[in-house]
């Protein structure tokens, strides 16, 4: 079974082993929550070149244990699936996350898809049984929570900031809380002007 945690990845930095169209997926989407990626593999597919140099670096040679003895969060992609494994046991016993992409079974943590409109974060998954449900899913939900949920979430945890300070009673606390998220922009723009006034 997996539980969803969200992770400050760009705290840590992460280890990918292999340089093909799965790693290089894998890559940018840790690069977009501006993590550190260092990519392992004896080849790179073109696109790896053209990405951010600050925060992608990539080391030309097979796999070596010493590449990933010193991190905490590591992507098996490689196109070998004893490679794979051998990383994946290797992370499992050294208290790592690992996600194996061609073996569900080996993972500890799995690359859900996701709708992230500023600070919401919805993800997906499947338990492996379907990475295409997950995709079309992500789609369906990209069309319901619009671009304009970012500012909505900005502003609703402004509303939120203010009402956590002037509210002392627990329940009346909760119950403003609650109805926030139904009023629409607007009315909160509204209730958040007049709160800093
Ligand atoms: C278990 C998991 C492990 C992990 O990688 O984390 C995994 C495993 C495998 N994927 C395979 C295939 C495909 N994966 C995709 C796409 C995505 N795969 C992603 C995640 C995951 N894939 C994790 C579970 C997700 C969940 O629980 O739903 C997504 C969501 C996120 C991401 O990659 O970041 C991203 C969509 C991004 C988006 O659109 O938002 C497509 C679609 C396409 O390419 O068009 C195909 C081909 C079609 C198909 O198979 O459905 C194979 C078989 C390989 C083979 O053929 O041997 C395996 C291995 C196996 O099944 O054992
Ligand atoms: N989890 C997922 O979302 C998906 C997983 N897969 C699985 O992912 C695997 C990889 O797929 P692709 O990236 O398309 O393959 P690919 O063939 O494009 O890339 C594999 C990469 O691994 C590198 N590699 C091979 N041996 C290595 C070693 N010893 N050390 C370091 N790097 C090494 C190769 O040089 C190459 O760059 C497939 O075998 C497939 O089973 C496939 C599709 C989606």
């Amino acid at each position: 079974m997996i539980y969803p945690i969200n992770i400050k990845t760009e705290d840590m930095g992460v280890v990918i082993i292999g340089g093909g169209e799965v790693g290089y997926r894998k890559c940018v989407n840790f690069i977009n929550f501006k993590t550190n990626v260092t990519v392992i593999s004896p080849e790179f597919i073109d696109e790896f070149y053209k990405l951010d140099r600050n925060l992608v670096k990539l080391v030309k040679d097979n796999y070596k244990e010493e590449y990933i003895n010193d991190s905490f969060i590591v992507v098996a992609a490689t196109n070998n699936k004893e490679i794979n494994k051998e990383i994946g046991l290797y992370c499992r016993n050294n208290s790592k996350l690992v996600n194996v992409v061609d073996s569900i079974e080996m993972s500890n943590f799995t690359t859900p898809s996701y709708v992230k409109r500023g600070d919401l974060l919805i993800s997906i998954s499947t338990g492996g049984k379907s990475p295409s449900l997950s995709s079309k899913i992500k789609k369906e939900l990209e069309d319901k929570y619009d671009e304009s949920y970012e500012e909505y979430t900005r502003v609703l945890g402004e509303v939120r900031k203010d009402i956590i300070r002037k509210y002392e009673k627990k329940s009346e606390k909760k119950e403003m809380l609650n109805r926030l998220v139904e009023l629409s922009l607007e009315e909160l723009k509204a209730i958040s002007e007049n709160h800093i006034k």
